[in-house]
């Protein structure tokens, strides 16, 4: 049994009387009174022409989303404004990134303060593309966090460990070090504007999801995190959304985890119709 898979079976005990017990309505009272309001994310990454934004905007208002979901598309900087034109409520607007501190010369940046001023809500920040690919560590994605919620911006911060540090038994110290930095740069009241992502890096664009198991241990670990080092009210009204390799088949079972209220969905995200049915998960029966 490997480490992960020991992980996985002593924590079954907690994931599956979640599973069995989540009759539709049952699940609903549990999830909405405890963690506030579901909440789905649509992360369109470095995707898009004006075309294909035009009619993906169209699908999305064609839509019908329930009212007690909160949801946020994150296009690029590029398609902002028009979809911020064109997309009609409940959809609201985020963006995929922004620098770490006050607006200047810093070429080919976007500030938080520019995003506030041109009304665009949320933020996501420290997606693991970016950790990755643009090499921001852990102490940057904290300050990006405390100067967007500074500027009021919302936060959709990311977590999330790679496949290597899962396997190597790293996964709560990866989890432990990313929650750290956040929380030693935000105060007590910075977190009615933040949700938490939990992303696995094995599990974005690759079609391998996290079991249900897997991602009810994640999220009742960042939880129980952060009922210790930021206070229980906090973790107990804290969104925590599940990014991953979510799509129209797998939503229903993951939303029905007692710790997961919400998912970050980047591929489904970019087709309407799929993403109006990610939308609409809490009320799906699986
Ligand atoms: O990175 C993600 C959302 O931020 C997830 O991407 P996929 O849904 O394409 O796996």
């Amino acid at each position: 049994m490997t480490f992960s898979q020991s992980l996985v079976t002593s924590r079954v005990q907690l994931a599956r009387p979640a599973l069995r017990a989540a009759s539709r309505n049952a699940r609903l009272e549990v999830v909405s009174r405890a963690h506030g309001r579901f909440f789905i994310g649509g992360n369109w990454k470095c995707n898009g022409t004006v075309e294909s934004v035009q009619s993906l905007i169209k699908e999305l208002n064609d839509g019908s989303v329930p009212d007690a979901v909160d949801i946020v598309v994150a296009p690029t900087f590029v398609h902002l404004d028009m979809v911020k034109r064109e997309l009609k409520g409940p959809f609201q607007l985020g963006a995929q990134d922004c620098w770490v501190g006050k607006g200047g010369a810093f070429t080919g940046e976007v500030s938080a303060e520019m995003l506030h001023d041109f009304g665009i809500p949320w933020v996501i920040l420290g997606h693991s593309e970016r950790r990755s690919l643009c090499r921001e560590d852990d102490e940057l994605v904290g300050q990006k966090c405390e100067y967007a919620l500074s500027q009021g911006l919302k936060v959709i911060g990311c977590i999330g460990e790679t496949l290597e540090q899962r396997e190597s038994g790293k996964m709560f110290d990866v989890l432990d070090s990313q929650l750290r930095a956040i929380v030693n740069h935000t105060s007590l009241s910075n977190w009615d504007n933040m949700v938490v992502a939990y992303e696995p890096v094995w599990a974005i664009g690759t079609g391998v999801v996290a079991s249900p198991e897997q991602a009810q241990e994640a999220h009742a670990y960042v939880r129980k995190w952060i009922a210790d080092n930021v206070s229980p009210e906090v973790a107990a009204s804290l969104r925590l959304l599940y990014g991953g390799s979510v799509n129209e088949s797998n939503c229903g079972t993951l939303a029905n985890l007692e710790d997961v209220d919400g998912f970050l969905v980047g591929g489904a995200s970019l087709k309407g119709s799929s993403f109006i049915n990610i939308c609409n998960a809490e009320n799906k029966h699986s």
